[in-house]
């Protein structure tokens, strides 16, 4: 019998080149995403004379520096960040890639897109300049970030050196309880293995909690693996995973469609197989989730208080929990449910999809909101879609922000940013020091629990909403 091996094996052994004896392998790269970040790349292979080795396998959308509120670039004062997004386009068309530029609907955050589009299917490795590629891992495939001369390197080859990571399982038992997300799961997650728990691992995730989740559900998952430090996320293909990719622009279709199932339907692992490090949750007992500190780690279920450093032993995790609840302004103690906030984000790839925004808008819905709120939609699609629900309005009338599709204030190289000491409830992926603008305090949760501290003000436990309690 053959050896049994895992989802992450079987993809990693298919695009095997060739091996060295040191242990680094030569990878081929089934597609290449590209984003308004990656411009130095080309600029290396025209400097080099070099071609783009596989433009039908290259996709690319500006996301990082677009603004969201206009898709007019020339209305854009800063020249650098203009120049970003427009020399993507001229980029495009000088060496073939698929772009889905800022004036096609198609445009969004790139690892929004590639699901969307199809790009991003089973047992593919798929790279991006950028750490959240581990998102696609959500459609069984093995995706994962690469540096600046990697880019380059895969831009000219469609090849990548990479030495094989480790493997770990986490298993996600049972059923996730009412108002409880894939973010919160995502987060309970790390905040038991910590931020450095996955370091050097590929991560799969399995079990009843995660089979359950939709497919934007698994995005939410896989894309903050990079959080837990691993290499990358995946969820064996099922499905769901082949309902969703059906029909989509760049998905196989007849008989190539059958040809894709039988590979795919190969892919999930076997029964036996060896991963590294097996990691078990009990996903009924996941509550609604949030960040209180500046990793993702620092994070805690809704009902809980602001720990208190001296409660801890070692001197250096005092002063690191010091140094974090002085930056955050949190009092040892205090109630999650009391911290009060002074802005709402609902976008970025970890949290932009249409699920994510139904959520919100459920929450949302015949109420105002007490503070400033926006929602940045994760691609055009998906505007266009909550646009059609009715959703937009729902968000307008509560006094919400409505803008067009980029990675906004997760980051905001587009200058959405916080002004400085503001707190902010963000349903993006880092509440790093300094990461929605100099000073701002970031507090990673659900889209779901984003819109009711906007309703609110504050923190509420999502789930006391259906039975009015929060107040
Ligand atoms: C700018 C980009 C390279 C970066 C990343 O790699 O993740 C960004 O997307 C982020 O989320 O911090
Ligand atoms: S939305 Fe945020 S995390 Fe995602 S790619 Fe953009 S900046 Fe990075």
């Amino acid at each position: 019998m053959a050896l049994a091996k895992t989802l992450f094996e079987k993809i990693w052994d298919r695009h095997t080149i060739l091996q060295q004896s040191d242990g680094s392998t030569l990878l081929h790269i089934a597609r290449h995403l590209v984003h308004d970040g990656s411009h130095a790349g080309f600029k290396t292979l025209r400097e080099r004379g070099l071609k783009l080795r596989r433009p039908d396998c290259t996709f690319g959308s500006p996301d990082h520096y677009v603004p969201t509120t206009t898709r007019d670039m020339a209305t854009i004062k800063e020249e650098g960040r203009r120049n970003v997004v427009t020399s993507m386009n001229a980029n495009a068309k000088e060496f073939g890639m698929t772009m889905f530029a800022l004036d096609d609907i198609r445009q969004g955050i790139i690892h929004v897109v590639g699901p969307e589009q199809g790009i991003s299917q089973p047992g593919l490795v798929i790279v991006c300049g950028d750490s959240h590629t581990a998102t696609h891992g959500a459609l069984g495939a093995l995706a994962f970030g690469i540096g600046a001369s990697e880019v380059t390197h895969v831009m000219a080859t469609q090849t990548l050196w990479q030495t094989k990571p480790k493997s770990m399982r986490i298993t996600v038992t049972g059923q996730l309880g009412a108002g409880v997300t894939a973010k919160d799961v995502i987060l309970a997650i790390i905040a038991k293995i910590g931020a450095a728990g996955g370091t050097g691992h590929v991560i799969e995730y399995a079990g009843s909690a995660i089979t359950g989740l939709s497919m934007e559900g698994r995005m939410t998952l896989c894309n903050m693996s990079i959080e837990a430090g691993a290499r990358a996320g995946m969820v064996a293909p099922d499905e769901k995973t082949y309902a969703y990719i059906k029909g989509r622009p760049y998905a196989p279709s007849g008989q190539a469609w059958d040809e894709a199932m039988v590979y795919w339907k190969s892919l999930p692992t076997d029964a036996g197989a060896k991963f590294d490090q097996e990691i078990e949750l009990n996903g009924s007992e996941i509550i609604p989730m949030m960040t209180w500190g500046t990793s993702p780690e620092e994070a805690g279920p809704i009902n809980g208080v602001v720990p208190d450093p001296a409660d801890i032993k070692d001197l250096e995790k005092r002063e690191a929990l010091q140094q974090s609840l002085d930056y955050m302004g949190l009092k040892p103690g205090m109630p999650f449910t009391d911290i009060r906030v002074d802005k709402v984000f609902i976008g970025s790839c970890t949290n932009s999809r249409i699920e994510d925004i139904r959520a919100a808008a459920a929450v949302v819905k015949g109420k105002k909101a007490k503070i400033w709120a926006m929602v940045v939609p994760g691609s055009g699609l998906i505007k266009a879609q909550a646009e059609a629900e009715g959703l937009d309005k729902i968000f307008l009338d509560a006094g919400f922000e409505w803008r067009y599709a980029g990675c906004s204030m997760c980051v905001g190289m587009n200058g959405d940013l916080l002004n400085e000491g503001e707190r902010s409830a963000s349903t993006s992926n880092r509440n790093f020091v300094g990461r929605q603008g100099r000073g701002a305090r970031t507090h990673l949760v659900s889209p779901a629990m984003a819109a009711a501290a906007a309703i609110y003000g504050h923190f509420v436990d999502v789930r006391s909403l259906n039975q009015g309690h929060a107040q």
